[in-house]
């Protein structure tokens, strides 16, 4: 089974991705693998350089992820063309893992943009990952060290977290504790492999 985790920035995507593994399925991270392909040296990365010029780079030569995020998160124009040097790569290498896993065990694929991208598409059942507006915005503040406006404006330049929910199957709501998570994560994950049929 290939079970899509999605939800808005800091819904707790990655939290509950830890637990679905613990429960002894396969992770696949898409921000890791965004990461693994705009390391130094790899293709994507001069790409990204050709189109935006070398002040995306940290004086080592490493990205500056701070300066792309500023980029994505503040110019539409400018995150479409970054989405377009990146994306195909990051659902080719999202698809050869599948192909890898799939017959050893449950398959959770954990992307922000699952919907935006098409990964979708791939998913037997989508899982979306919900917490309050409020919740969202201080979570976002404490992780990234952003001022709320910031914060805000990160959330508000991705698809809202109402039309996650709405095409997603199931939502796990995630503004209680991480042990809330996590029960909701085993539970769900019970339901999902018991064999019942669910329409
Ligand atoms: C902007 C970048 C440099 C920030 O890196 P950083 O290490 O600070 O954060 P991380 O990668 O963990 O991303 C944090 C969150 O930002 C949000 N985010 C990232 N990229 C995007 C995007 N293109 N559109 C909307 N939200 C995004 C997601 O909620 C993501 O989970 C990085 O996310 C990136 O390279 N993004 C472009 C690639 C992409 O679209 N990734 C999403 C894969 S489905
Ligand atoms: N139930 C919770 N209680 C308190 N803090 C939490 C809870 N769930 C997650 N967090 C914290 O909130 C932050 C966001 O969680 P996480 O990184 O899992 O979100 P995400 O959806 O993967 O984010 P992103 O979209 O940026 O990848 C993290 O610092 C995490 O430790």
């Amino acid at each position: 089974m290939i079970i899509g985790l999605t939800g808005g920035i800091a819904a707790g995507k990655s939290k509950s991705a830890k637990y679905f593994e613990s429960l002894g399925a396969y992770a696949i991270d898409a921000d890791a693998i965004a990461h693994e392909l705009t390391a130094k040296g790899m293709p994507s990365l001069d790409e990204l350089v050709k189109s935006f010029g070398g002040g995306i780079l940290l004086s080592d030569g490493d990205l500056n992820r701070k300066k792309l995020a500023d980029i994505i998160f503040s110019d539409e124009k400018a995150k479409l063309r970054i989405e377009k040097i990146l994306h195909t790569h990051i659902i080719s290498r999202i698809n050869e893992t599948i192909s890898q896993n799939i017959k050893k065990c449950n398959i959770v694929i954990d992307a922000p943009l699952l919907f935006e991208v098409g990964l979708d598409r791939v998913c037997d059942k989508i899982v979306a990952v919900r917490v309050s507006y409020d919740i969202q915005v201080q979570r976002l503040v404490l992780r990234d060290k952003l001022n709320v406006d910031q914060a805000k404006k990160r959330i508000s330049s991705q698809m809202s977290m109402g039309e996650k929910v709405e095409l997603a199957d199931f939502v796990i709501d995630n503004s209680g504790s991480k042990e809330d998570l996590k029960e909701r994560v085993k539970d769900l994950y019970k339901l999902l492999t018991s064999g019942v049929k669910i329409i």
